[in-house]
């Protein structure tokens, strides 16, 4: 088993080195105003400078206007866009880019529906649902109601730390896992320990397989 980790939320230089070094396979920006995670494309810009060759730098939006992902991809090498609020498939696909999908679970059957609708994504990304916040909530959710079958690479996201992601890795088998707050000393400003222990235990859990 192999899964990929994707740390999410990056707003500063020295936590992209620090992710890059762990060994991080892609690495997140979030470009959605309310989120304390929030970065302008200016702080993007910087910060992907960082980033090198074969680490993938992703772009996260929710429910964002045409024009707004345009601007950014302008100015930004985004290898994948990450869309997390009430996006149509057709709207996702709108751009020429890879993207993938988040669902925010409340039951089994919503993720199969989100298989169909959302075909062309490159992987669908399933969290914690909240009747408030679109993601990023530090929550996790009952992994049993992922099913086995995955017409998709299935991203598990949610509440993950290095206390449970060798259980989550282990149970759900995910193609990849992305995280955000279980690797923070409080938002937007990550810990640096935190990210190298949870990448360690996602190789741990792939080598025991
Ligand atoms: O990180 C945010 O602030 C955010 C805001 C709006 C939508 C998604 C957001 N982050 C994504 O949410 C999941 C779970 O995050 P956490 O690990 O529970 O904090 C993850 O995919 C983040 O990329």
């Amino acid at each position: 088993m192999n899964a990929r980790v994707k740390i999410c939320g990056l707003t500063r230089v020295e936590d992209v080195k620090a992710a890059v070094a762990s060994g991080a396979d892609a690495l997140g920006f979030v470009f959605y105003g309310p989120s304390p995670r929030a970065v302008t494309v200016e702080q993007a810009e910087l910060l992907v400078r960082h980033v090198p060759a074969f680490v993938s730098v992703v772009g996260l939006f929710v429910n964002p206007l045409e024009e707004q992902v345009r601007e950014v991809l302008e100015r930004i090498p985004l290898d994948l866009l990450q869309f997390h609020g009430d996006e149509t498939a057709d709207f996702c696909g709108l751009f020429g880019r890879r993207w993938i999908k988040a669902v925010r679970v409340q039951s089994a059957g919503q993720i199969e529906r989100a298989f169909a609708e959302y075909h062309s994504a490159a992987g669908l990304l399933v969290d914690a649902w909240d009747p408030q916040r679109y993601g990023g909530t530090g929550h996790s959710f009952n992994w049993d109601l992922i099913p086995l079958e995955r017409p998709l690479p299935l991203i598990l996201a949610g509440g993950l730390s290095s206390d449970n992601v060798f259980r989550a890795v282990e149970q759900v088998k995910p193609w990849a896992v992305d995280v955000s707050g279980g690797v923070e000393e409080s938002k937007g400003v990550k810990d640096i320990e935190k990210i190298s222990d949870f990448i360690r235990e996602v190789h741990r859990v792939c080598k025991t397989d």
